[in-house]
């Protein structure tokens, strides 16, 4: 049986891990990057030309930091950010100080059809309404192209509660979810979307006795 966690039961578990077990919140996120180095460095992905699209959230932060990893591995990485970086989340802006200071400068529009693989750091969790217009039609692009795309945590527009495809989707080839596998990447379009998924652990501390309403 696979233990499966709703946004809110993961709320909880966060609040817990940074702070009643102060963990700092950049710890999880390097975790969450270095999740990702690992899979997509397994040998099934052609890291010849990747492409990372950032949102301004902290699945965008996850992304950034991702960037930066492949960046110092030699690794030919665009960062492209969705979004205008002057609302971005402080960690989304500590991302990229480090990333900067790295050599990783970002880019103002990537060629979809060039990249060999497309990194969805865009929407996690922290999706909670329809997907703004302009980034619907340049998701629909990006499913058209021929690109393998992994997604972070939860494919761009998918509720990681329910599943739903609110507005549109991206497609993923696989979905690195951290800690639980969220219960929307189980049924509906996020089971349709998120392709193969793979459960990682990132440090996310699980208070004890701890009560999962869903397992599968
Ligand atoms: N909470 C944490 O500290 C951690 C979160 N992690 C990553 O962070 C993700 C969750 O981050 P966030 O909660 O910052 O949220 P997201 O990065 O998923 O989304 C960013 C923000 O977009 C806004 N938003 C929601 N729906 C929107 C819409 N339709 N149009 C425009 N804006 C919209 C919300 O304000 C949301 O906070 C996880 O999926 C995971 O990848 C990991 O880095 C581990 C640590
Ligand atoms: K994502």
């Amino acid at each position: 049986m696979t233990q499966l966690v709703t946004t809110s039961e993961l709320q909880l578990i966060e609040e817990y891990t940074m702070q009643t077990m102060a963990v700092p919140q950049e710890v999880l996120i390097e975790r969450a990057a270095m999740a990702v180095q690992e899979v997509i460095g397994a040998g099934n992905f052609d890291l010849s030309n990747v492409l990372v699209l950032a949102g301004l959230g902290n699945n965008g932060a996850d992304g950034v930091a991702l960037a930066r990893l492949l960046h110092l591995q030699g690794i030919d990485v665009s960062l492209q950010f969705v979004g205008n970086l002057n609302r971005a989340k402080d960690s989304v802006q500590h991302q990229l100080k480090i990333a900067e200071h790295c050599g990783l400068t970002r880019s103002e529009k990537s060629d979809f059809q060039k990249a060999t693989l497309i990194i969805d750091a865009i929407f996690g969790t922290g999706l909670n309404n329809t997907i703004p217009d302009g980034l619907q039609k340049m998701m629909r692009a990006a499913n058209h192209a021929d690109n393998s795309v992994v997604a972070i945590d939860v494919p761009t527009g998918i509720s990681a509660n329910t599943g739903e495809v609110l507005g549109s989707a991206l497609k993923a080839k696989s979905t690195v979810t951290f800690g639980y596998e969220k219960v929307g990447l189980t049924k509906g379009g996020g089971k349709k979307f998120s392709g193969e998924v793979i459960v990682k652990d990132i440090g996310l501390l699980t208070p004890e006795n701890f009560i999962f309403s869903q397992a599968k």
